[in-house]
């Protein structure tokens, strides 16, 4: 097979690389995406990332190709970023980068030309009646389906995950025992492409700073200030300099630029069992497609190894209904809450929460 590996200087992928030159039956070839800042300022992490990556093409004589998606990157994921937290919403980014640079610029440009299409996310794939469906990693800590479940059919079609049943362990082991150039590099943090740079100074670069009040929501009383409401997401807890905490963020109002907060780790206000979604997305098909009624799901609503068990109810055109047999944290308008079998092995796909009822 001609196989296209996404690979960026990361443990994960190069151990992809491995593998997959161990089946001893491919053609690979290997490509970085570069981003770089939004301003023209050189990047040194890209740099390093190369460097590694060029290694790694070395090791395993592989061509290797660094192909620039940073207009589109910053024209499409960034954009969207910077339009959901302006409209008082919780953004993700990680998914918006798998669903529009990842698999998206790059298949249309690079990645149709090759059979299939590799890389290095905890994920794996499953077929079931003939259908391919995504399906969760062996490692729970590491599963990344939560930002793949906005990805079309077509695109998963042409993806694989060969590190997807390999719990992290085992993958630092590889790379140890094969000596990998990359072995003993920490793993990336941060939101996609934008390890390095500081969200906060990001937002703060494009959307100013305006000042507005912070309210304990019980009592109507203002405790504080803040630097703009876009700066804050339902269920946070860090960066309100209030004292005398734990405080929560559990309301946003846009119009006057108010955030409201509720007191204390157990506080009621937090937390909420009803989850409306719209823009459902169901990335190998509805797969109660035909059926009446309410269906036994897991879902979960950011990035954690908890999967949360619920009824799942459609309501009309795109717009469902999660009730979940749990209190959930932190229910916030914008992000996407990711659908999940009852055994949470294949993940359904995702849609935006739109609000939530008590
Ligand atoms: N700059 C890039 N160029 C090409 N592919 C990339 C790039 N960044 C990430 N990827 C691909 O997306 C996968 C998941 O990316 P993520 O940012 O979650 O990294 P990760 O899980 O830390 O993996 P790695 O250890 O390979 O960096 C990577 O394993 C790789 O296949």
């Amino acid at each position: 097979m001609n196989i296209a590996v996404l690979i960026s200087g990361g443990v994960d992928s190069a151990v992809v690389v491995h593998k997959l030159v161990e089946e001893g039956k491919h053609d690979l070839h290997l490509f970085y995406i570069q981003i770089g800042m939004d301003d023209d300022e050189g990047d040194c992490s890209a740099e390093e990332d190369i460097e590694m990556c060029t290694l790694i093409a070395k090791k395993y004589g592989l061509p290797l190709d660094v192909v620039s998606l940073h207009q589109e990157y910053w024209d499409n994921v960034m954009d969207y970023a910077l339009r959901t937290v302006k409209a008082g919403l919780t953004p993700n980014p990680d998914m918006m980068c798998n669903l529009m640079i990842k698999f998206g610029y790059f298949e249309q440009r690079w990645g149709k030309d090759f059979d299939m299409t590799a890389t290095g996310h905890y994920a794996t794939t499953d077929c079931v009646g003939g259908i391919k469906y995504l399906a969760t990693a062996v490692d729970p800590v590491k599963d990344q389906t939560d930002f793949l479940a906005q990805i079309t059919h077509e695109q998963l079609e042409h993806v694989m995950f060969p590190i997807g049943n390999l719990p992290k362990s085992e993958v630092r082991r590889i790379a140890q025992e094969v000596k990998m150039p990359n072995a003993y590099r920490k793993d990336s943090q941060g939101i996609c492409f934008l390890g390095q740079i500081n969200y906060n100074d990001f937002i703060r670069r494009h959307l100013g700073v305006k000042r507005g009040p912070i309210i304990e929501i019980e009592t109507g009383r203002k405790l504080g200030e803040h630097n703009g409401y876009w700066f804050h997401t339902i269920g946070q807890r860090k960066g309100l300099g209030l004292s005398g905490g734990p405080w929560y963020v559990v309301k946003k109002n846009i119009a006057d630029n108010a955030i409201y907060v509720s007191n204390g780790y157990g506080t009621a206000k937090q937390y909420g069992r009803v989850l409306h979604l719209d823009e459902m997305h169901f990335i190998s098909g509805n797969p109660w497609q035909g059926q009446e009624g309410t269906f036994e799901i897991t879902f979960k609503n950011r990035h954690t190894p908890i999967f949360m068990p619920a009824r799942f109810t459609h309501l009309r055109g795109s717009e469902w209904v999660i009730e979940s047999e749990r209190d959930v944290q932190g229910i916030a308008p914008g992000q996407f809450a990711v659908i999940y079998d009852r055994n949470h092995h294949l993940c359904y796909g995702s849609g935006v929460i739109t609000g939530q009822k008590i």
